[in-house]
């Protein structure tokens, strides 16, 4: 008689296959304003449960990027696919796995943390009692439950930051993107974002697309994609990117693969 075969532990978050659909994946995308040309053949992917750090400097064309893959500008040239999907051709299918954190605050500050979580769920459809549950799961998991009754208009910066990724995780997306998440907080509110969203990866296996131009925020670990006045300069895990520029560390590969100069406060 064969033994059953193992029941697979939930718990157990797989590791990336580098077979597997990746998450996001960007394929020779060009965007202009006018004359102005913002992205220029741009393909890169970020695979399932990794974390991607798009690094650039003011202007390098990442919020352009993001404006793209989230439908607010239609695609001019190139494909941008989520899990597979053609966001131009399905974009029901594609959005609903993707959860997005905006550069500008977009809450309600006059609704309670709570209110501001049940509304983003009814627009994805979530039934009232699922949006309660999963609103208060997320706060706790944020360690904001005793302020759920609060106007968010009393939150410090960074617990509406941590409250805007618990509502992009409300309808429970595989892939989110997050447009310099950090930027205005102390170094103890953007210490714990970036772990929060690092956990999301490690644990959950959800796909990060993190846009910054601060050096400090990428492990070697990461992938990275530098991009810059609308091209990908690197790409690949950040310990190659820093090696094939010859560079010890990603600052100064930054600065080799950019000809910029270094920036005061460790940023790009
Ligand atoms: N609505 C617009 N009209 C004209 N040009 C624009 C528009 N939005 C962005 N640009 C230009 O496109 C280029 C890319 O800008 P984008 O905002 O995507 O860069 P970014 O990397 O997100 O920079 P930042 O971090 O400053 O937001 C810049 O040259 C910018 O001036």
């Amino acid at each position: 008689m064969t033994s059953p075969a193992p029941i697979p532990d939930p718990r157990e978050v797989p590791r990336p296959d580098p077979a597997a659909v990746p998450a996001l994946s960007i394929d020779g995308v060009s965007h202009s304003y006018g004359s102005r040309r913002a992205l220029i053949d741009v393909s890169f992917n970020v695979q399932p449960a990794s974390f991607t750090a798009l690094l650039g400097l003011n202007g390098a064309g990442k919020s352009t990027l993001f404006s793209l893959i989230t439908r607010l500008f239609g695609i001019q040239t190139g494909r941008v696919g989520i899990f597979g999907h053609d966001v131009s051709k399905r974009p029901g299918e594609a959005l609903r796995l993707l959860g997005v954190v905006f550069q500008p605050r977009t809450l309600d500050l006059d609704l309670s943390l709570t209110q501001n979580l049940l509304y983003h769920a009814a627009l994805h459809g979530i039934s009232r009692r699922e949006a309660a549950t999963r609103s208060a799961e997320l706060l706790g998991r944020i360690g904001l439950s005793d302020r759920a009754g609060s106007k968010v208009r009393d939150l410090s910066g960074g617990q509406m930051r941590r409250l805007e990724i618990a509502r992009a995780l409300l309808h429970r997306p595989r892939l989110l993107l997050l447009d310099e998440p950090t930027v205005g907080l102390d170094v103890k509110a953007r210490a714990d974002i970036i772990s929060q969203v690092r956990r999301l990866v490690t644990e959950q296996g959800i796909g990060v697309l993190w846009a910054t131009h601060l050096f400090d925020e990428i492990m070697p670990s990461d992938d990275l994609v530098v991009l810059h006045q609308g091209q990908v300069l690197a790409q690949g895990p950040m310990s190659r990117v820093v090696t094939e520029a010859g560079a010890q560390d990603v600052n100064t590969a930054f600065m080799r693969l950019t000809g910029a100069q270094t920036m005061p406060g460790g940023g790009a």
